[in-house]
């Protein structure tokens, strides 16, 4: 044996009596697991838990640390076909494609993957109505029957409303492929009695995206056990905010944390009984480098409490996962091709996207956000989709209707561009020249696609090709000049801005509104939302329905649509909107498979205009999805109004 080895093994032989010296001190019972339990500020809990009665709030609790136990995959039918896309999943769940999955942390390799689409799918949703379920199963790619997952989904599906036939679901299901999940799953930490094993602790978000499917990425490492090296095994626990001695919430735990040190020892004991552990995995990096490093993957994981497929970076442009409600809520919007529809608060664009797949690419879809990079996500997704009706801009939706802001329009843009023929185009504020919109010198295929919407729009909107540069746009470009591209200009792409559009001028709207998406899940904590924050998101919600309302054509169709489980953003958006515009009214849904609204109304919000929900015969006319529902879908709430306006 030569020395360096001699030494290297003394080195370890050291180590490992530190290791065994640490636990001797600190004999811990072991009770590793996932309990979670959802903390609230107490006026919320008690605000939602009469609004729902304590047992169903509670069981609402519990569906919200959880996540959905199957992916929704919707299938660009624009590009490919239902059949094409399953053929190619399929081929990657097969042996030689395991590594492409597990990069993109699917867990699929080892937990088998089941595939329902089309029929099938709707067979095993609502087998109640459908007679043979294992008929169903045999085609359900790669399950032996009996031991079938959609068996799963179609006992979580008993019991639900199926007044509707199953044929408007197959019709609404027919290009979505779900894949099932499996859990909560009994992890072995491979520790034995009072010794801890080897743990990095995450951050809450970090660990709402690993229960998604997510590896544990640098910056979601709070704290590590000293020794932790690289190929570790870990157990990966999560800290969740506390009330702290000063009455705030707090993790109480601060990234760079060594959990072994003397003063983390009584946060070890209370993470080791907390119940928040999430999986196990591998250390790709030591423990200094995890807290050196600015990004990367810190653990794979191996197993998770809850194995969900992720499909990050799989069949990009063909396939978008996506929440069932949401792909709800495109359908029931019933976009035609050729018509103009507006998706008022639209990025990422799900549902612009959606919609546009809707419509076979024909029409046009305005996708509008506040946010310049936002924008920027919708043309990517739009590029990526191969979907050219998309025009997304840059706008402040509480500031949609042009009529608002007569003083700000150009008058040479107003004469050339808001004639009758463009009375619907957006009145763009800044200028775009070929030079101005990218700034590499070489476009990929991308860019150049994205640039060629963006000036073809322009050119649509401005007539004959002159530009309009605002002073802001003439402030901006000298500061640029001096400090080089700021943020949001990495991808080279500058999204459009819109001044506003012509009131009624659009056939449908989409008003997905910013919420406070206490219908999320996993959501693992929920005490930073107080009542005055709910109360604030209605009031906003209220002032992006005004303009949402003027802006449909007499006869249109506007959907308002939520990922919250207050009804005060729900069902008392719905009864204001009644209230105050006597020219809307509820229309049915097609396609219901959401359960009914909440009629009555809460106290809470009394002297605010929050009290009153839907009256009796109005909630069938709405749909919730209740997380807790044997549907197992995200809290949200889609109501669709007819537009008759005198
Ligand atoms: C619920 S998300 C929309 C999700 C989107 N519809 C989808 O399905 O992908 C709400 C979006 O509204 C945007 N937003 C918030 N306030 C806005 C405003 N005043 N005008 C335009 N967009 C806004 C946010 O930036 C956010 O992207």
């Amino acid at each position: 044996m030569d020395l360096a080895t001699e030494m290297e093994m003394m080195m370890s032989t050291e180590l490992e009596v530190q290791r065994i010296n640490e636990r001797d001190l600190d004999p811990i019972p072991m009770a590793l697991g996932y309990r979670p339990k959802l903390e609230w500020n107490s006026e919320v809990r008690e605000y939602l838990s009469n609004a729902y009665g304590h047992l169903h709030f509670n069981k609402i609790c519990d569906a919200l640390t959880r996540p959905p136990l199957y992916s929704c995959i919707r299938v660009n039918t624009n590009q490919t076909s239902i059949e094409e896309v399953i053929k190619e999943l399929s081929e990657l769940l097969s042996k030689g494609h395991n590594d492409q999955l597990d990069n993109c942390g699917s867990g699929m390799d080892r937990k088998g993957c089941h595939l329902l689409a089309g029929k099938d799918l709707v067979h095993a949703l609502f087998p109640t109505k459908v007679q043979s379920l294992v008929v169903s199963c045999d085609k359900v790619l790669g399950a032996e029957p009996e031991k079938c997952q959609a068996k799963y989904i179609s006992d979580a599906f008993q019991g639900c409303d199926l007044s509707e036939q199953p044929k408007c679901l197959q019709q609404t299901l027919k290009d979505v492929i779900m894949v099932q999940g499996v859990g909560p799953n009994d992890v072995d930490y491979g520790h034995v009695t009072n010794c801890p094993p080897k743990m990095v602790v995450v951050s809450r978000k970090c660990a709402e995206s690993v229960l998604r499917g997510a590896h544990v990425f640098v910056p979601g490492v709070l704290a590590c056990s000293g020794h932790v090296e690289r190929g570790d095994l870990v157990a990966v626990s999560v800290a969740v905010e506390k009330f702290d001695g000063n009455r705030k919430w707090s993790a109480g735990i601060t990234r760079g944390t060594i959990l072994s040190s003397e003063h983390a020892k009584s946060q070890l004991g209370g993470l080791l009984e907390s119940g928040w552990f999430i999986g196990k995995g591998r250390a790709l990096l030591s423990r200094s480098s995890m807290f050196k490093a600015s990004k990367g993957v810190a653990v794979e994981m191996i197993e998770r409490v809850y194995e969900l497929p992720a499909f990050h970076g799989l069949l990009e442009g063909k396939i978008f996962l996506q929440n069932l409600p949401s792909i709800v809520t495109a359908r029931v919007l019933d976009p035609h091709p050729g018509e103009r529809i507006l998706d008022m608060c639209a990025a990422p664009g799900g549902k612009t996207t959606a919609i546009a797949v809707l419509m076979q690419d024909k029409g046009e879809v305005v996708a509008l956000d506040r946010t310049h990079n936002k924008v920027l996500d919708i043309l990517n997704l739009a590029a990526e989709m191969r979907l050219t009706c998309i025009k997304a801009y840059k706008l402040d939706a509480l500031k949609c209707l042009l009529s608002d802001r007569p003083a700000v329009i150009s008058p040479h843009l107003h004469g050339e561009s808001l004639g009758q023929d463009t009375a619907n185009q957006p009145c763009i504020s800044e200028a775009l020249s070929e030079k101005s919109l990218f700034s590499g010198a070489e476009l990929s295929s991308k860019q150049s696609y994205l640039m060629t919407q963006a000036l073809d729009c322009f050119k649509k909107t401005v007539g004959g090709g002159h530009t309009y540069r605002s002073k802001a746009l003439e402030r901006k470009e000298a500061r640029k000049a001096k400090n080089g591209p700021g943020r949001g200009q990495t991808n080279g792409g500058r999204a459009v801005n819109a001044m506003g559009f012509v009131p009624k001028t659009f056939d449908r709207v989409l008003l997905d509104a910013p919420c406070s998406a206490l219908g999320l899940r996993p959501r693992l904590f929920a005490g930073e939302e107080t009542l005055e924050g709910l109360r604030r998101h209605g009031a906003y919600q209220r002032k992006l329905f005004d303009q949402a309302v003027q802006l449909v054509r007499p006869g249109g169709v506007l959907v308002y649509s939520t990922c919250t489980i207050n009804p005060g953003e729900n069902e008392a958006l719905v009864r204001y909107a009644l209230d105050t515009y006597n020219f809307l009214s509820l229309t049915p849904q097609d396609p219901k498979i959401g359960g009914p609204g909440l009629v009555g109304g809460s106290d809470v919000f009394d002297g605010h205009g929050f009290r009153c929900w839907l009256r009796k015969g109005e909630e069938h006319l709405v749909q919730r999805f209740d997380p807790s529902g044997p549907l197992d879908t995200i809290g949200f709430f889609i109501a669709k109004f007819k537009v008759e306006h005198v």
